[in-house]
């Protein structure tokens, strides 16, 4: 194995709530060997525990990587979300300790479209109940309420990759498409976007929600929105949990005022298999209930286990941050036999001319550097001969608003 900066076998990986084995064999493939992984996630103290020696760390939507996480996390290089979300992670947190947090941010997009399009014709059908009664004898032969996708409006809340994935496959059903987003956004085929959501509410049949966990689209659905929908109307989220008032839903459906809906995500979701799911919904026979798992398919979950396992890779081993959703994204192709120093620090003036002071001073030549800000940090990547001592490096950590240095090499320009 190629001698590397630091030895990647004493590089601690640990991969929770069940992500896919491929990107165990893509950090395999990649020369990390110690690899630990969970199928669950852990509680805020268990974390705490556990991820003092980690330098890697995977998680899905429901591990919290809170401030106190990070403030226990004394080696931690970078995180994965597994998944698109990354709600879940306090990215300031992260961002102050030089740590850049990954995501797939469009590994599971088809399978969540595929699953609200299969609900939409289900509950237009009214199957939740009609199934519902069968299992327990019942024989619900009826037309009342029931009705074809052709014709019907679907209102897309949230046109970004979701929305707009599931407005193609949608028109192809014969729906007609209407959209609300924040930002002016190209429609697909004869989609048209609205000026409001309550123009939205008030025109669609079935009103679907797309929108990240944001401050502003927090509970964004409640009684006074609901009351702006079809009667009759059908509500889905699979968002976030916090994007609805789920006792403001039930509450409608329990009137009659909406005809059904499903729901994958909530407020409060079980941490694992072996703790009670409970909502006001349950027990609401035209409710299709799913346990999180929008994305959940072979095919999103292998995909994403592959991209976010090379992202990890590709940033410990060269340094690169492209994508990263809350790090300056800087690549700097490889100089063969240089060494690489990676310097994370507050963005304020004047931090790169002093870096660039002590290799000078330390008589260090520079063969490519790469400097990105954003509003709090400075990512600067630079190659250089690898003849320099140890104080260079004690002097560039030295820098006034450093928040870490990295060196990477390996065997083929490594110095004892
Ligand atoms: N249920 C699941 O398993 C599952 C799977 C994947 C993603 N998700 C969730 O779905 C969300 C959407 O995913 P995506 O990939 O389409 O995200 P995206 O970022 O591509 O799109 C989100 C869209 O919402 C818009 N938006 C933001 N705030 C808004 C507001 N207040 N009102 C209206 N529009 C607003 C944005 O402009 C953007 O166009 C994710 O953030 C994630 O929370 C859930
Ligand atoms: O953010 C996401 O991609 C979804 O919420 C899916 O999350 P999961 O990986 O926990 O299923």
């Amino acid at each position: 194995m190629a001698k590397t900066s630091l030895d990647k076998s004493k590089i601690k990986i640990l991969l929770l709530e069940g992500i896919h084995q491929s990107a165990v064999d893509t950090l395999l493939n990649a020369g990390y060997t110690s690899i630990e992984t969970l199928s669950t996630s852990l509680t805020e103290e268990d974390l705490i525990d556990k991820i003092r020696d980690v330098h890697f760390i995977g998680i899905r939507s429901r591990t919290q990587l809170t401030e106190r996480v990070f403030a226990a996390a004394e080696r931690l290089t970078a995180v994965g979300c597994f998944c698109i979300g990354t709600n879940q992670v306090d990215l300031d947190a992260a961002l102050k300790r030089a740590i850049p947090v990954f995501n797939a941010p469009y590994s599971n997009t088809r399978s969540v479209a595929e699953l609200v399009l299969a609900e939409t014709i289900m509950l237009l059908r009214g199957i939740p109940e009609k199934n519902a009664r069968a299992h327990q004898g019942g024989w619900l032969k009826s037309a009342k309420n029931s009705h074809e996708a052709r014709g019907k409006t679907l209102g897309i809340i949230g046109y970004g990759s979701i929305g707009a994935q599931l407005s193609v496959l949608a028109e192809g059903l014969g729906f007609d498409v209407l959209y609300y987003d924040v930002v002016t956004k190209l429609a697909m085929g004869n989609a048209r976007q609205v000026g409001s959501l309550e123009e939205l509410l008030a025109r669609a049949d079935v009103v679907t929600l797309h929108v990240p966990d944001l401050p502003s689209t927090r509970w964004m659905i409640g009684a006074e929105q609901i009351a702006l929908m079809k009667q009759g109307g059908i509500l889905i989220n699979a968002s976030r949990g916090s994007v609805v008032d789920i006792d403001a839903l039930a509450e409608s459906l329990r009137s009659g005022k909406l005809l059904g809906a499903a729901i994958d995500v909530f407020p409060v979701e079980p941490k694992g298999a072996d703790e009670e799911f409970t909502s006001p919904l349950r027990g609401l026979d035209n409710v299709i209930l799913t346990p999180h798992i929008g994305g959940s398919t072979l095919e999103a979950q292998q995909n994403i286990g592959i991209e976010v396992a090379e992202k990890l890779v590709t940033y410990s081993d060269n340094g690169t941050t492209i994508t990263s959703v809350n790090f300056p994204e800087v690549a700097l192709p490889s100089h063969p036999d240089k060494h690489r120093l990676l310097h994370i620090h507050e963005n304020v003036p004047g931090v790169l001319s002093e870096i660039n002071r002590v290799l000078s001073e330390n008589g260090i030549n520079i063969a490519g550097q790469f400097l990105q800000t954003n509003d709090k940090v400075g990512y600067v990547v630079i190659d250089v001969d690898k003849a320099y001592g140890k104080q260079a490096l004690e002097a560039l950590k030295q820098v006034n608003h450093t928040l870490r240095l990295r060196v990477l090499y390996s065997e083929s320009d490594y110095q004892a």
